[in-house]
């Protein structure tokens, strides 16, 4: 398997060892498994939680155990982050408070999560002169220019206007009241900081912004394996209300538009940056599917007649409601309107092309729901309420 790995270049790989903070998460967990599965890489793994990542620890007999180790730690405040970066090749940087029902409900804890205990991670890298790939997100370019049009202006319609370019494009967010963007803005000032560390002090980085990536593992389902009122995105929030028999709730009438990449498609894209770091350094990269694009609507039509499909249950006859914004996230909540990536970078540097279709991967990934959460949830329903 390992040994006769090469780059896009055509040099042998060499198996390096990497620090990957925030392992124990929906990516992590899929990048983790990657690597252990089909590379000779090494993998420190950090993360205060590692339940996703279970299957690849133990048992000890697993062919890659001697190259995974797990390490529980929140990087806020704990010494041996340091030492873990420095014994490494690269750091991948994946821990984040991501989830929009905590952008405007808790702020302080995602503007902290996203800038504040990033800091020491590029910091580390850059003192010690390790390789960072960092984790930002789409949601950097805020609304698109397009959204500012009169409504019934043709140019809405004109590429240039909505298309999201790393080079080009201005990252456009709400008033402050807005706290949605306390996310995107934190996310916006760590990825200059990264930037500036590489042009001022030589760090060798990459940025990663991904654009809707979903598939199993992601988030939790509320009561099960996570707060009964917790609210996760999007794919959970409507996983759980299949999985219930309950309507879709479609915030402000479920108009935005977003373009969802299978996270196994996504994580090629991401192995191609660790081992070609001559064609990845220096670079920012949109990573999704420009193909995939629905309205939010559009998703929950789709998902309740996948989910009809692979659970043989018939679909509800109003399967879906409308909720307001406020009453679903609360104050302060604001949308992207429309996210469209442009491929360019990421084909030229790396020729890396999304592959699954919208409805291929919602029918392998809510199969995996399926599999996963019907019983326990049919168990939840069906238990007496205390009086
Ligand atoms: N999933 C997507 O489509 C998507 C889109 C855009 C951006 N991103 C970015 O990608 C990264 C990973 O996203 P994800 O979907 O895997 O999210 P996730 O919430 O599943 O994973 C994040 C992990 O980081 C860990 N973590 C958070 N704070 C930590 C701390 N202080 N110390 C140690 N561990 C900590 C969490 O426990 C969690 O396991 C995030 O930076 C997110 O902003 C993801
Ligand atoms: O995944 C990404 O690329 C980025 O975007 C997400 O933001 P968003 O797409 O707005 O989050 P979702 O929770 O997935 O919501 C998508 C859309 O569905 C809507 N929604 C969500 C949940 C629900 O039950 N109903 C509903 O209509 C939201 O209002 C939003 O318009 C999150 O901010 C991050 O995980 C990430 O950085």
């Amino acid at each position: 398997m390992a040994s006769s790995r090469v780059d896009l270049d055509g040099n042998p790989i060499k198996p390096i060892t990497i620090c990957m903070i925030g392992a124990g998460g929906f990516i992590g967990s899929h990048l983790c498994e990657k690597l252990m599965s089909e590379t000779p890489h090494s993998v420190l793994a950090l993360d205060v939680y590692n339940d996703k990542i279970k299957h690849l620890l133990e048992p000890h007999t697993l062919p890659w155990a001697s190259r995974i180790q797990f390490h529980r730690l929140n990087i806020k405040h704990d010494s041996r982050l340091e030492g873990l970066i420095k014994m490494s090749d690269l750091t991948i940087n994946l821990a984040a408070i991501c989830t929009p029902a905590d952008y405007n409900t808790r702020p302080l804890d995602t503007i902290y999560s996203n800038f504040i205990d990033a800091l020491p991670v590029v910091k580390y890298c850059s003192e010690n002169n390790k390789r960072l790939i960092h984790f930002s997100t789409c949601e950097v370019y805020g609304k698109t220019i397009g959204s500012f049009l009169p409504k019934d202006s043709p140019l809405r319609q004109d590429p240039a206007y909505y298309v999201l370019k790393e080079d080009e494009s201005p990252c456009i967010f709400g008033s402050i009241e807005k706290q949605r963007w306390s996310y995107a803005c934190a996310k916006q000032l760590i990825e200059r900081l990264v930037y500036a560390e590489g042009a001022e002090n030589g760090l060798e980085f990459t940025i990663v912004r991904p654009f809707n990536w979903i598939g199993p593992r992601m988030d939790f389902i509320p009561g099960i394996d996570g707060p009964s009122e917790g609210v996760p995105r999007v794919l959970a929030c409507f996983s759980n209300n299949l999985l219930r028999g309950e309507p879709l709730k479609l915030v402000d009438g479920g108009q935005s538009q977003r373009t969802f990449v299978y996270i196994k498609d996504a994580i090629e894209a991401v192995l191609l940056m660790i081992e070609n770091p001559a064609r990845a350094n220096g670079h920012i990269f949109n990573v999704g599917n420009p193909n995939n694009e629905v309205t939010v609507r559009q998703l929950a039509e789709m998902m309740t007649q996948v989910y009809s499909k692979v659970s043989g249950e018939a679909p509800l006859e109003k399967p879906t409601i409308d909720v307001s914004s406020k009453e679903f996230y609360g104050e302060g909540y604001d949308d992207s309107d429309k996210r469209i990536p442009d491929m360019t970078i990421i084909n030229r540097q790396l020729g890396w092309n999304p592959k699954t279709s919208l409805w291929d991967l919602l029918e392998s990934t809510l199969t995996y729901q399926h599999r996963t959460y019907a019983e326990a949830v049919k168990k939840v329903i069906a238990k007496p309420v205390a009086s």
